[in-house]
């Protein structure tokens, strides 16, 4: 590709489209480290990005700061062009993003239904809503549909994973928020997670925003943003990514 064309295919993913997310010149701290600097990044409505970079570089960072659990010292964050930096970890679970943390975050004693029932105390809509699955839940992960009664702590990685980006849908997020689905997962499991979230962007127009470190499951995005002690260093189309971005930023 060459300058150009990577300028102009910058300006498609950044202004063309509509946005559902964009973080601008966003700084956050622990205490007196400065973890995020300034970070510029934006996903087009419809479409998945995919953040890479290595360990402690500041992704779970930046994950956790679009929900609202942790705070800028400064820079905003707008979603659909509504300004969400202040508002509160719920407010924005009811605006629409939904989050897939690391480690899943399944409640063990609680059954597969019940943990995906607590999906919609997200949902946009409030209450009122008929505690039902919707039948697309079970097309999307059919293993779930067999394990409703069973403890969420006896399921494989794999199977509490599924159920995780399960429950977040449950809350009919217009922006899904996934952070490593698919870490310490076996690589068939990693298929089949890999091509439900693909399923998911395709045929409902969820946005989704992830970090992930297996290159297929990356080529699977539209477009990469790579992070380095806590600043995005390059960014580009995934049709483009290059064996020197891959082994700077991957653990292949
Ligand atoms: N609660 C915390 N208090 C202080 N420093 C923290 C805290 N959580 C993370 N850090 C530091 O912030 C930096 C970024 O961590 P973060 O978890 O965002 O990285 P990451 O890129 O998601 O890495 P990984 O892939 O290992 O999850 C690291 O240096 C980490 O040590």
């Amino acid at each position: 590709m060459s300058q150009t064309d990577q300028v102009i295919s910058k300006i498609d993913h950044q202004s063309s489209t509509q946005l559902m997310l964009q973080i601008r010149d966003v700084n956050v701290y622990y205490g007196e480290s400065h973890i995020l600097r300034d970070v510029d990044l934006s996903v087009p409505v419809g479409q998945m990005v995919c953040l890479i970079g290595r360990n402690g570089v500041g992704k779970t960072t930046l994950l956790k700061t679009i929900m609202g659990l942790l705070k800028p010292r400064t820079g905003t964050i707008t979603l659909a062009e509504q300004l969400i930096t202040h508002k509160s970890p719920d407010q924005r679970a009811k605006l629409g993003i939904g989050y897939v943390p690391q480690g899943r975050e399944i409640i063990p004693r609680l059954t597969v239904k019940e943990n995906l029932l607590l999906g919609l105390e997200a949902c946009r809509r409030g209450r009122g809503n008929k505690a039902e699955i919707p039948e697309e839940i079970f097309s999307l992960f059919p293993v779930l549909e067999s394990m409703l009664s069973r403890m969420g702590g006896d399921l494989s990685g794999g199977q509490q994973q599924q159920l995780a980006i399960a429950r977040a849908l449950m809350g009919k997020p217009r922006l899904l928020v996934l952070d490593e689905p698919t870490e310490g997962i076996q690589p068939s499991i990693i298929l089949e997670i890999e091509a439900a979230i693909r399923q998911i962007v395709k045929s409902t127009g969820i946005s989704v925003l992830l970090v992930e470190q297996h290159l297929h499951f990356v080529r699977q995005a539209d477009w990469y943003y790579a992070m380095q002690k806590g600043g995005i260093v390059a960014s580009g189309s995934t049709s483009e990514l290059s064996q020197q971005v891959i082994q700077r930023f991957l653990a292949v």
